[in-house]
């Protein structure tokens, strides 16, 4: 095996390890599970060192699977599900369960923010929708949860990151983040690529538990001997969002893809300017490559993939993932059936945090089938309510949408998303994009790489799904998806 650059791609749901050769093809990779935990409804919990370990784990097995000398590895680069809040003290030792982003904890958190009139501030400089999404709320809750957590956070005792600053902190000993994960907390200034003393003083955090804000591909540090026995340079780091973006080389301003994981995350590359959202899209950093931010807009949808895992786990509906494929084909249509995945809320653009879930239009003759293919159309509409936001803001008439993420491998959500856009929809060769956006920003300060110019030439189509939908048939669809959206609002105050 020759040289390769190592992405280490920690998601919601699975900590993974990808090698890549020099010419962006995978060469070896490992996964293993990182479940989160739902202590009560709405909560959602990581432990820490699951995430540290299982991240250690599936980094061994992919150079092992891949026979891959340590001395090979160049560089790594770090994808990591954002948002998500670690608090640790400063021998590494987790305080708490970390709170993922899905988590409705600090909800009432976010009341009082908007009750206070902090909505415009927060837009203008964070770039965010007030929502216990981001990390700020988290942190909060967090350390009012901690015996004097707030005055041993003053003290310096406590140290809050997100998964990227866990990672780094473990291999190399830096306390540090990069401009994108940085971006999510709802802490950080977007213009000044800097925390934000005004939104630091809002939710009482202190600064001292923040880590130093590094671009997305620079050198990092290196990652301590006593890992994998040689010392390996950490060159690259972004949210594991903005790594698919860069992955696709989604380079140009009015470029965007969408990535369908646990959650479905739709960014449109914006340039050098940030745009404020007037549809209730947050403004984000794209990547910092040492010259300055690449600004995005983002429609998050919180439950994509999670909903197909909900009707196999849980509702023992489908055996596997990918069986929902075959089944959603087997019936014309969903018999009038309208599923609303709100597990967790409503994210972009409705932003309701006290949404759940709902299906509409069950009759007896609804079937499994039909329940399943709702559930694939509902990620397909949520999308499409996601782009019709970001083309609004941008003024930006898409021309077609790059596809990644573990349910972009289903070709009926594919197909049926192209048609509910009525946009050809691109599926790349290398379905694992994050990682490949952390191998090509590490690959790049690495000097592995000279430029964008070569990370687009080693791009490559597997297929294009054509739209193919009549156009009535797509705004009726639209329009019973719109009052199905409603029905889910607000729920979890009713009960
Ligand atoms: N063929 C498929 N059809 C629909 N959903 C799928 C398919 N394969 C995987 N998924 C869903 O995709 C998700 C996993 O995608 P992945 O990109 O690995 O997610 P994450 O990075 O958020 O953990 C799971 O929620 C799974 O249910
Ligand atoms: O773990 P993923 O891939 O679903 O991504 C999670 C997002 O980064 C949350 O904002």
């Amino acid at each position: 095996m020759g040289r390769v650059i190592v992405a280490l791609d920690q998601g919601t749901t699975s900590s993974r390890a990808i090698a890549f050769d020099l010419k962006g093809r995978m060469v070896s990779g490992a996964c293993e599970d990182a479940t989160p935990s739902y202590p009560r409804p709405g909560w959602v919990e990581q432990n820490p060192e699951m995430l540290l370990e299982s991240q250690l784990e599936a980094l061994r097995g992919c150079l092992k699977r891949g026979n891959i000398d340590p001395g090979d590895v160049l560089a790594i680069g770090i994808a990591n599900q954002r948002e998500t809040t670690l608090l640790w003290d400063r021998q590494g030792r987790p305080l708490m369960n970390g709170v993922v982003w899905q988590c409705r904890r600090s909800a009432p958190i976010c009341e009082k923010l908007r009750e206070e009139g902090r909505e415009a501030m927060i837009r203008e400089r964070a770039g965010l929708i007030i929502d216990p999404y981001f990390s700020g709320t988290k942190i909060r809750w967090m350390l009012d949860a901690l015996p004097d957590g707030q005055k041993r956070a003053e003290r310096g005792e406590i140290l809050f990151g997100t998964v990227d600053s866990w990672l780094i902190y473990h291999l190399t000993g830096r306390h540090a983040t990069d401009v994108t994960n940085a971006s999510r907390t709802m802490l950080f200034n977007i213009h000044t690529l800097d925390w934000d003393d005004e939104l630091l003083a809002m939710l009482d955090i202190p600064k001292v538990m923040l880590p130093e804000v590094l671009p997305s591909s620079c050198p990092v540090g290196m990652m301590r001997p006593e890992f994998l026995g040689r010392a390996i340079p950490i060159t690259g780091v972004a949210g594991d969002q903005h790594a698919a973006l860069f992955g696709q080389c989604c380079f140009e301003a009015g470029s965007a893809k969408n990535t369908y994981g646990t959650g479905c995350f739709l960014l449109m590359n914006t340039g050098k300017e940030p745009v404020a959202s007037q549809n209730n899209l947050i403004t984000t950093v794209a990547w910092d490559l040492g010259g300055g931010a690449q600004y995005a807009l983002e429609g998050s949808v919180f439950v994509a993939g999670a909903v197909v895992q909900w009707l196999r786990d849980e509702m023992g509906l489908i055996r596997t993932s990918a069986d929902s494929e075959a089944l959603a084909q087997s019936v014309q249509d969903t018999g009038g059936v309208y599923m609303v995945p709100a597990f967790t809320g409503l994210g972009a653009p409705h932003w309701d945090m006290y949404g759940r879930g709902t299906m509409v239009g069950i009759t007896r003759g609804t079937t499994r089938a039909h329940i399943v293919r709702a559930a694939l159309e509902a990620i397909a509409y949520q999308s499409a309510d996601v782009l019709a936001a970001c083309e609004k803001d941008s003024g930006i008439h898409l021309t077609g949408l790059k596809v990644d993420g573990g349910a972009s491998a289903n070709n009926f959500l594919m197909q049926f998303q192209a048609d509910i856009l009525n946009v050809p929809i691109e599926r790349p060769k290398v379905w694992e994009t994050t990682a490949r956006g952390a191998a090509f920003l590490a690959g790049l300060a690495a000097g592995v790489y000279g430029g964008l110019d070569e990370l687009r030439s080693l791009y490559e189509t597997e297929r294009i799904f054509e739209p193919a939908m009549a156009a009535a048939d797509r705004e009726h669809g639209l329009a019973l998806w719109g009052r199905a959206v409603e029905r889910a609002k607000g729920w979890a105050k009713e009960v």
